[in-house]
């Protein structure tokens, strides 16, 4: 079983980041996480902290000259920011005094409609909506790319799988359907401003967050990740917690913003008949195969051979310029909500760190069918259950 938490606030001094069960042997270096990190830094609509934001990156467990030993993985990710908050953020005491002077640390008391804000303050009886801010915002997100980013050369190095994201919807903009990207589009999906495979949606996806920024407004979208190279048989029917849908389901959902997933066809193939919902299953070139891939590579909770394909959907960033309506918790007077630095749209980020939280649940996944305490073990027996199945 695979095992991994986070840490760290969003102006606190750094994130850190453990991965616990992976097996040894597993090729990772510090680039390759500053790599993912990088990605995750882009995308047309990104705020200006991410202009200078780092991401300084240190491996201080379970990486020994490039390669996993089979302890936890430990990263951790610094803010650069943090000697402009070492002491608003500071984690022991500070001069009542010294605080007062420092205005970054005057309370926030008029929570964002949309942000964890108010719940946040009612629920941890905070006065001052910083401390759920802080650990809410996806700066969070920086360190489940780091992991997300050893758990796909875990998967590339034990099965050849390859995870693709790309941005299917940016506000009313829509990429048409039908277009599944492959591992070899990955260069061309990261060249582009938001992330979009088809030049013409992404120059409209462009103008339309142009637009709300010039309008003071903010948007959201919709991504999918797809993976290139699963076996059948990850995940299991036989109970809710062990399907591999609703594992994807709950790690999509808990990133930040998300407020839909869907497997495959999704919504659209409710609304189908049964007769064109489904994925004929035909012999070719002596092998078991689907004609379509409506399920998006799932059935029954488990992966059936084709390619995966899961779409997240996230709201629209609830920092409007535009300061939507909210009561001053201090006054309980009307006000207009906090408006600070931020995105306009983080679609194109967030497309990086659903491919991450793929990579993990996939990862878990992959380690609990086929096991292994190194990467060659995990090959090993993937190798003898592909060569013994009946049906292939
Ligand atoms: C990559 C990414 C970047 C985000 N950037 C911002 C941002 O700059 N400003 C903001 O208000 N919300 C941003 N969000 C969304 C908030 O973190 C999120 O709406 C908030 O934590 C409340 O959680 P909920 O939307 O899941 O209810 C971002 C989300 C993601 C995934
Ligand atoms: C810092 C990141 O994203 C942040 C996510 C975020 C939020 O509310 O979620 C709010 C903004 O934070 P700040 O107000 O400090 O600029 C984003 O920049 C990041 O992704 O690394």
């Amino acid at each position: 079983m695979l095992r991994w938490l986070t840490a760290g606030e969003s102006h606190g001094q750094q994130l850190t980041a453990i991965l616990e069960g992976l097996p040894a042997g597993v090729e990772v270096q510090t680039s390759d996480i500053d790599l993912q990190l990088a990605r995750r830094r882009l995308g047309h609509g990104r705020g200006a902290r991410m202009s200078f934001e780092q991401d300084e990156v240190t491996l201080t467990g379970g990486v020994r000259h490039g390669r996993t030993q089979g302890g936890p993985i430990a990263i951790q990710v610094g803010n650069t920011e943090w000697p402009k908050w070492s002491t608003v953020m500071s984690a022991d005491p500070v001069d009542p005094e010294v605080l007062a002077g420092q205005a970054r640390n005057a309370p926030l008391t008029r929570p964002r409609p949309g942000h964890a804000d108010l719940a946040g303050m009612q629920k941890y009886g905070f006065d001052d909506a910083r401390p759920v801010l802080e650990r809410a915002s996806a700066r969070e997100t920086a360190s489940r790319v780091a992991l997300g980013a050893v758990a796909q050369a875990f998967l590339r190095q034990a099965l050849g799988v390859e995870v693709v994201s790309h941005v299917v919807a940016i506000g009313p903009v829509v990429l048409p359907d039908g277009v599944v990207p492959g591992p070899q589009d990955n260069g061309r999906i990261d060249e582009d401003p938001v992330r979009c495979v088809d030049p013409a949606t992404s120059a409209r996806m462009v103008a339309e967050i142009d637009d709300v920024r010039k309008n003071g407004d903010t948007l959201g979208g919709v991504i999918e990740v797809v993976v290139h190279g699963l076996p059948p048989g990850l995940g299991s029917h036989v109970h809710w917690d062990r399907r591999l849908d609703s594992r994807l389901a709950g790690a999509l959902m808990g990133v930040q913003s998300v407020k839909a997933v869907e497997v495959g066809d999704g919504l659209e193939t409710a609304r189908r008949r049964g007769s064109v919902a489904h994925d004929e299953i035909v012999l070719a070139d002596g092998r078991v195969q689907r004609l379509t891939d409506r399920a998006g590579g799932i059935e029954g909770g488990m992966t059936n051979g084709e390619v995966l394909r899961v779409r997240a959907a996230m709201k629209p960033i609830s920092t409007v310029p535009r300061a939507l309506a909210t009561v001053d918790t201090t006054t309980l007077e009307p006000a207009v909500a906090i408006n600070q630095r931020s995105d306009a749209c983080a679609v194109p980020r967030g497309s990086v760190v659903m491919e991450a939280m793929v990579a993990l649940v996939l990862a878990d996944a992959v380690l609990e069918k086929f096991g292994g305490d190194s990467v060659s073990e995990t090959r090993r027996n993937a190798r003898a259950y592909l060569d013994a199945l009946a049906i292939r």
